[in-house]
């Protein structure tokens, strides 16, 4: 068998639209990395909010929400934590300002394209916003800026979990 190539801790950043498997992939990523022996910390979006309840949807609140947290991951990373990050993060501006805080800060874009995350929807959420239920969604009535140069994208349409947790597992290998 051969060897297991030795990995850098870095900040796992997953951005996408609702449903596209920023969760689903990056659950699966974590076990992989303890395994190997790593310290991981995984912060997800819906987690915290459930834990700071009054964040809202504004741009004004997102980006807020977006550079505490990623102030928290530049932290465990600095202490030689793997840190993945699931949050839409849909501004470029809230972003960058994590990416400069980390010392090695890999995006992970899951560009699963809007009708497969509508298709899916998980929570039902997408039938909310276009039936005007709930605002400010993003994708519906509220923006997402695609990163332009992410260390690394995956679109979920067509592949297997298994298969877009290997490419993030290769990626941290081949780096
Ligand atoms: N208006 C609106 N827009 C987007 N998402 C909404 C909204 N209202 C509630 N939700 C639920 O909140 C989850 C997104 O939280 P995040 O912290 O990742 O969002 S953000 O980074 O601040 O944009 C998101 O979780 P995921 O579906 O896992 O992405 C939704 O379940
Ligand atoms: N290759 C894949 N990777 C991730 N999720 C997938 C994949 N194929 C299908 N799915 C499904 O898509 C949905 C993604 O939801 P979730 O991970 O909660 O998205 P997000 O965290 O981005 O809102 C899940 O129901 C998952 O089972």
């Amino acid at each position: 068998m051969s060897e297991e190539k030795k990995l850098k801790p870095a900040v796992l950043w997953f951005t996408g639209l609702s449903g596209s498997g920023k969760s689903t992939v990056s659950e699966r990523v974590s076990p992989v990395l303890k395994e190997r022996g790593y310290r991981v910390e995984h912060l997800d979006g819906d987690a915290i909010r459930d834990i700071f309840p009054k964040t809202g949807f504004s741009k004004e609140d997102r980006n807020a929400h977006i550079k505490r947290v990623g102030y928290l991951a530049s932290r465990l990373q600095a202490h030689g934590v793997f840190v993945i990050g699931s949050f839409i993060s849909p501004y470029k501006e809230s972003r960058d300002f994590v990416r400069n805080l980390c010392e090695d800060f890999v995006e992970i874009y899951i560009s699963t394209p809007l009708e497969e995350c509508e298709r899916r929807d998980v929570k039902g959420l997408y039938e909310k916003a276009r039936d005007g239920e709930i605002t400010q969604f993003t994708g519906i009535d509220d923006p997402y800026e695609a990163p332009e140069n992410p260390e690394l994208e995956i679109d979920t349409t067509d592949i297997t979990v298994d298969e877009a947790v290997e490419r993030v597992i290769q990626y941290l290998e081949e780096r």
